[in-house]
C-alpha cells in the first residue's frame, strides 16, 4: 500500500518493535519466556497465551456457515469452561487499551502473534489487517483434552482444518507454554510448588523458544508434554492427535527444523486469517522503506503552518543495519499547492538517541521534522531525499511516484479547543482555507473507545459532529469554523491512543480530511 492508508496504525505497530513510536507489544513478550505483570507471575508466558487465545477465539469458526473466526468474540467467552484459565482476560486486557477505530481488538491480537512468535525465534507470518470485532459471544467449540480423535478430526474439519493439518497446529501451538495443574488437575498433578505457584508442565523443554523440539522429543521418546505422557491418558489428547497418521507428520517436523518452522508459519498464517464470511482482510503488510510517522501540517496560534513529527525509514540489507542516523542525509522537498518545487524548502532531519527504535524484521531510523510552511504558498506533497550514509548516492523516495500527500485545506486548530469533563462538552475548532470555493460540508467523527458488559476489551464509538462558521482566524487565508459535542469518553482515564478524530470539509466540491488526529489533552 501507499501512504497514507487505513492500516498505517498496525504498519507502524508491525515495524517499530522497541524503543522511539513503539506501543509495546514486543516489550510485553521480551524475553519470550515472560510472564504477565512484568514478570511477575511465574509458570505462565505472554507468548503462550496470547496463541492459545488466538487459538480459541478462531476455534469456532464454522467453515460451512462461514460464521465465528478471528473475530475477537473470545472477549465474551473467557468464563466459559473451555476457556479456563486467566490467560484470556490477561490477553484481552493487555490488546483492549490498543484498540482504536483503525485496529480492532482481533487484529491486534492477531499482531501480537505474529510479533510474538517471530520474537521468540519463530517464522515470519505474514500479517494482514481488517478483521471485525464481534459485539457478543458466538458458539461453543473449543476442542478439550477429554475429547475423543474422532471429534478432534470433526471439529478441526469445521475450522477449515484436515487430518494432516490439525496434527500440524496443535503442534505449532504447543511448542511454547504448557499445561497448568491449577486448571488441568485431571492432566497435571503434584506440579504446583512454592517456585510453580501454578503447577505448570512444560510441553517441551525449550517452551520459551520456538522450535521443533515438541515433534523432536515426541519423537525420540523424551516428550514432557503432559497431553502425550500425562498420568491420565483420557486427557492424552497430543498423544492421540500426533500419531493419528502413524506419525508420519511429526516425524518430518523432528527430522527437519526449518520445515517445521515453514509449516507453521503457514498453518498460522491460515488460523490467523480465519475469520467471519464477509469480512475482508488487507493485503500482506509489509514494510515501507520510507514513511512518514505522525507527520502532520499543524495550523499555529499566530496563522502560520508548520510540518512537524517524524520521517521513518526501514531497510533489512547490511548497509541499512550498520547506518548510523547521524551520517544519514535525509532531506524533503516538497511541492507547494500551485505546483511548484522551491528548493529553498527542502530541510534536513535530525536524529536524536531518544528516537531510537528496533524493528524484529530489519533495520530502522526515525528523524524529525519540523518546518514552517509558508501559508501564502502552502503545500500538496513532498519526496524525500535519503541515502543510508553521507558517502553513497542520493535515493529520491516518491511514495509510489505521486509524492507523500499532505493537504492544507482543512487543519485542527488548538486555539480555544478543549476536551470536556464528564457530562460537558469538548470543543474543537478547526481552520479551513478561503480561496477555494464554498465549504458546504465540514464535519468532525471523533472516536473512542467505551467499555461494554461482558467483556475486558472496549466497543469503539464514532460521534460526528457538524462544522460551523465562526469567522476569521489568525491567518488572511484561513477561516475558523467550529463544534461542540458531548463525549463522554473518560478523559484521561484511558490511554492516549484510543482517542482520535477525523476531519472532513468538502470545499469547492471536493473533499479534504485530515485523519487520526491524536487526543486532545487541554481541559474546557
Ligand atoms: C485438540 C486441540 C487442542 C487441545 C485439546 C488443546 C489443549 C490444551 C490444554 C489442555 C492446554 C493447557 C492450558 C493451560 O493449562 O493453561 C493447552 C495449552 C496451550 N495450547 Fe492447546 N490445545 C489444542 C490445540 C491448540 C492449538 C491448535 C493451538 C495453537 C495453534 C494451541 C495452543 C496452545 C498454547 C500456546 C498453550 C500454552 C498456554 C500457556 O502456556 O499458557 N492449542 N492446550
Amino acid at each position: 500500500y501507499i501512504w497514507p492508508s487505513p492500516y498505517d496504525i498496525l504498519e507502524d505497530a508491525y515495524v517499530l518493535s522497541s524503543g522511539f513510536g513503539s506501543d509495546g507489544t514486543v516489550d510485553e513478550v521480551t524475553p519470550c519466556s515472560l510472564s504477565p505483570a512484568g514478570g511477575t507471575t511465574p509458570g505462565r508466558q505472554n507468548t503462550a497465551e496470547w496463541l492459545r487465545t488466538a487459538y480459541h477465539d478462531m476455534a469456532t469458526h464454522d467453515a460451512a456457515t462461514g460464521l465465528g473466526g478471528l473475530d475477537g468474540s473470545i472477549q465474551f467467552e473467557t468464563d466459559r469452561p473451555e476457556n479456563i484459565g486467566t490467560a484470556m482476560n490477561t490477553t484481552v486486557e493487555f490488546f483492549g487499551p490498543l484498540q482504536s477505530k483503525r485496529a480492532s481488538f482481533a487484529d491486534r491480537l492477531a499482531l501480537g502473534v505474529v510479533l510474538a512468535i517471530k520474537n521468540c525465534g519463530g517464522p515470519a507470518i505474514p500479517y494482514r489487517a481488517g478483521r471485525i470485532d464481534a459485539t457478543e459471544a458466538g458458539a461453543l467449540g473449543v476442542p478439550q483434552p477429554e475429547q475423543s480423535l474422532e471429534t478432534h478430526v470433526t471439529a478441526f474439519a469445521r475450522q477449515g482444518f484436515n487430518m494432516t493439518e490439525m496434527i500440524g497446529l496443535v503442534a505449532c501451538g504447543h511448542t511454547v507454554g504448557g499445561v497448568h495443574e491449577v486448571d488441568f488437575p485431571q492432566t497435571v498433578r503434584g506440579a504446583i510448588t512454592s517456585d510453580n505457584p501454578e503447577g505448570v508442565v512444560h510441553f517441551d523443554d525449550t517452551f520459551d523458544v520456538y522450535d521443533n523440539h515438541i515433534a523432536a522429543q515426541y519423537i525420540n521418546g523424551t516428550s514432557t508434554d503432559p497431553l502425550v505422557v500425562g498420568f491420565n491418558t483420557t486427557t492424552n489428547s497430543d498423544a492421540r492427535i500426533f500419531s493419528a497418521d502413524g506419525n508420519r507428520t511429526m516425524q518430518s517436523f523432528a527430522m527437519d527444523p526449518d520445515f517445521f518452522l515453514s509449516r507453521c508459519g503457514s498453518l498460522l498464517e491460515r488460523m490467523l486469517n480465519t475469520v467471519p464470511e464477509g469480512v475482508a482482510l488487507s493485503d500482506v503488510i509489509e514494510p515501507l522503506e520510507v514513511k512518514p510517522h505522525e507527520l502532520r501540517l499543524f495550523f499555529t496560534s499566530t496563522g502560520g503552518l508548520t510540518l512537524s513529527g517524524n520521517i521513518r525509514i526501514f531497510g533489512t540489507s547490511p548497509v541499512a543495519a550498520a547506518a548510523d542516523p547521524a551520517d544519514m542525509p535525509v532531506t524533503l522537498i516538497w511541492t507547494d499547492r500551485n505546483g511548484g518545487v522551491n528548493a529553498n524548502y527542502s530541510t534536513t532531519g535530525t536524529s536524536s538517541p531518544f528516537m531510537a527504535a528496533t524493528s524484529l524484521w530489519g533495520a530502522v531510523q526515525l528523524f524529525s521534522v519540523s518546518t514552517p510552511i509558508d501559508p501564502s504558498t502552502g503545500i500538496s506533497s513532498f519526496v524525500v531525499d535519503w541515502a543510508y550514509n553521507s558517502q553513497l548516492a542520493l535515493t529520491t523516495s516518491d511514495n509510489g511516484g505521486s509524492g507523500f500527500p499532505i493537504q492544507d485545506v482543512v487543519l485542527f486548530q488548538p486555539v480555544k479547543s478543549c476536551h470536556g469533563a464528564v457530562d460537558q462538552n469538548s470543543t474543537i475548532n478547526v481552520v479551513i482555507r478561503n480561496d477555494m470555493g464554498d465549504v458546504t460540508s465540514a464535519y468532525i467523527e471523533y472516536t473512542h473507545s467505551a467499555t461494554q458488559l461482558g467483556s475486558m476489551a472496549f466497543k469503539q464509538i464514532t460521534i460526528r459532529a457538524d462544522f460551523v462558521h465562526a469567522g476569521n482566524s489568525s491567518s488572511p487565508f484561513y477561516d475558523t469554523y467550529t463544534t461542540s459535542f458531548l463525549s463522554n469518553d473518560g478523559f484521561l482515564s484511558l490511554e492516549a491512543d484510543i482517542v482520535s478524530f477525523d476531519l472532513f470539509a468538502v470545499v469547492g466540491g471536493k473533499t479534504y480530511s485530515s485523519l487520526d488526529n491524536p487526543q486532545l489533552f487541554t481541559p474546557c
